[in-house]
């Protein structure tokens, strides 16, 4: 049936629709990556200069530490023209010998004024490794608004400010520094493609790239407003068409305005760049710079080494709260609180046995879990890989269902429920999140547990208690068995015979009225050695009701035992 057009109540005359690339060979949506970029960290800058609060010097250094140990190697680390807190900040940790290792790079930014770029160029004097980041805006609207000026005035800015960084490296750095140059046409993605062509091989036909001697060539997309795709293919074109494509580090520069700035840093590297800058969990101006950690992990969940350590990612993410002054959100792709976390029946069931198949997989194999492919269902990537413990995967709450409250039984307390045992105690637990909303804890779970099924002296609930017992084997293989009790607050002993223990104790309760039957009967070990425990789970038709008690004790017998006495008690309550 076709969608009837309403007239809209959004005024969308307002907006054009952004420009297609005429690329109908298209060579990127065949590619796949491989191997990790060349990512340049701008927490210091872009990230910075968009915080209502902007770093203090302390804070700056926190976080310039905190991407070297990460293993950035390429980390702009501010703009020193725009204050002294930049210009000092880039001379603290030139001047320290121990901050800036010999493999990292450090990169400020300026626009293409003289005396802008005089003051940047002097901030890095005696620096090892540095790079002058030039950025003037070439998109329509900043050349009529901005500038005012022709396409030609434009692209004379890129050429003064380029010559300009060179004349004053040559001036002010000495041959310790290593130098290196990056260029950017602001908010490419608006720019008409000929034109950012035009004004790219400008910039390089004045610094001469070159064997031994890379430009970079920085593409932003400063507002995000087309489709990855459209991204991509305008990646690919540029690709296509810089002339000395050899001696240019291609690199992209996404923000996420339309929510998308992973995706099209993706699809760029598969259209050809070499290189991603960005910031830590998506920090930077309006919607933020595209999230180096996402992008990090995103090809670490596919097998491919991102050369960055994420091992322990609330202690970045501590970090980075410290340095920002902000909070991580709890949905945040690989570190958010929430992100390996299931509430819903479903999906517990499934990571359930998603586990118990890795578990299984491993033993046959004869190897840990650790050396198989992960392959657990709504769990893209192991916690543990990124410093997480299992603790919080499963949380239990009204849209739980037994899956979930058996997988913390599990966890916690080495306890394997069978599946209809999981069935009965789970309605229990769902009758208490449905009363009283919210989520139940752990520890809730394990205190209706023991309350249901587990007497204990601090909680010696039902009609029969036992004391002890023994049980002897005549030699026509027949159980007698005598145990030690309390029955309706009266010390007895009951005696019974069966063809075992349990059947022996049976007969016993039969004798004092119990109309018990045996469904079923599973047992496991809970640990192993000398203090091992063992569970019994039994499942008894008592009466009219069919339902299950569990016995925990080092002696299996004993175990099977009290899992009788917690069915009989709990029909009885
Ligand atoms: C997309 C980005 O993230 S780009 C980086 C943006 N970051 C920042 O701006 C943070 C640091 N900036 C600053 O501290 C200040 O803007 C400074 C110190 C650099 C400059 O300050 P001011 O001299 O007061 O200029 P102001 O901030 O108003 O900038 C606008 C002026 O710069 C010009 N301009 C803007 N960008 C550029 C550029 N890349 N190259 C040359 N001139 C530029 C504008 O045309 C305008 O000139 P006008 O005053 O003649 O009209
Ligand atoms: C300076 C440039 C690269 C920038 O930050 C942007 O365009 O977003």
């Amino acid at each position: 049936m076709a969608n009837r057009q309403q007239p809209s109540p959004m005024p969308i005359h307002k907006y054009g629709r952004y420009e297609q690339v005429d690329i109908p060979d298209r060579t990127w949506p065949e590619k796949r990556v491989t191997t990790a970029p060349r990512w340049l960290s701008t927490d210091l800058r872009d990230g910075n200069q968009a915080l209502i609060d902007p770093m203090s010097p302390v804070r700056k250094r926190a976080m310039f530490d905190l991407l070297v140990r990460m293993g950035y190697k390429e980390i702009e680390v501010g703009f020193p023209a725009s204050g002294q807190t930049d210009y000092d900040f880039v001379r603290s940790i030139i001047e320290d010998p121990d901050a800036i290792p010999d493999d990292v790079t450090i990169s400020v930014l300026t626009q293409a004024r003289e005396d802008l770029i005089e003051r940047t160029v002097e901030s890095l004097k005696g620096a090892r490794r540095a790079t002058v980041h030039l950025y003037n805006a070439t998109a329509p609207v900043f050349r009529r608004v901005v500038f005012r000026g022709s396409k030609d005035d434009i692209k004379q800015i890129a050429v003064d400010g380029t010559r300009l960084v060179m004349e004053y490296a040559e001036k002010l750095l000495g041959p310790e520094t290593e130098f290196g140059y990056q260029y950017s046409p602001e908010i490419f993605t608006d720019t008409e493609l000929d034109f950012a062509l035009e004004v790219c091989e400008a910039v390089m036909d004045t610094y001469q790239p070159g064997p031994g001697r890379e430009i970079i060539l920085n593409l932003p997309a400063t507002v995000e407003r087309s489709t990855p795709s459209t991204h991509a293919d305008r990646f690919e074109w540029m690709h296509r068409n810089l002339s000395r494509r050899e001696y240019v580090c291609l690199s992209v520069h996404p923000h996420n305005d339309r929510g998308t700035a992973v995706a099209a840093a993706e699809l760029a590297l598969m259209a050809g760049a070499d290189r991603v800058e960005g910031c830590l969990f998506g920090q930077g101006e309006r919607t933020g710079n595209v999230d180096l950690v996402t992008l990090g992990m995103n090809l670490f969940s596919q097998g491919v080494d991102p050369q960055i350590d994420f091992s322990d990612i609330d202690e970045i993410r501590r970090t980075w709260e410290y340095c920002n002054q902000m909070e991580v959100h709890p949905r945040h792709p690989y570190v958010g609180d929430l992100v390996y976390t299931s509430f819903s029946g479903s999906h517990q069931d499934a990571i359930k046995k998603g586990f118990d198949a890795m578990e299984a997989d491993a033993k046959a194999k004869g190897v840990t879990v650790d050396d198989l492919e992960w392959a657990v269902p709504y769990l893209p990537i192991d916690p543990k890989d990124v410093g997480r413990s299992y603790e919080a995967v499963i949380r239990v709450n009204s849209q739980s269902g037994k899956g979930g409250v058996a997988y913390v039984l599990k966890n916690d307390h080495k306890l394997e429920l069978p599946r209809r045992m999981q069935i009965e105690f789970s309605k229990i637990i769902q009758a208490k999140t449905d009363a009283e909303g919210g989520e139940i804890t752990p520890a809730d779970i394990w205190a209706v547990f023991q309350d249901e099924y587990l007497p204990n002296p601090d909680n010696p609930w039902g009609r029969i208690q036992v004391a002890g017992g023994q049980s002897t084997t005549d030699h026509d293989g027949v159980d007698t068995l005598t145990v030690q009790a309390t029955v309706d607050g009266q010390e007895t002993t009951l005696v019974g015979t069966g063809n075992g223990p349990i059947s022996a104790f049976f007969h016993a309760l039969q004798g004092i009225g119990v109309d018990v039957r045996l469904l079923d009967y599973q047992e496991h070990t809970m640990s192993e050695g000398a203090s091992a425990q063992a569970a019994s789970y039994i499942e008894c038709a008592i009466g009219d009701k069919v339902l299950w008690g569990i016995g925990i004790d080092a002696n299996t017998t004993r175990a099977s035992l009290k899992a009788v006495v917690s069915a009989v008690n709990r029909a009885a309550r």
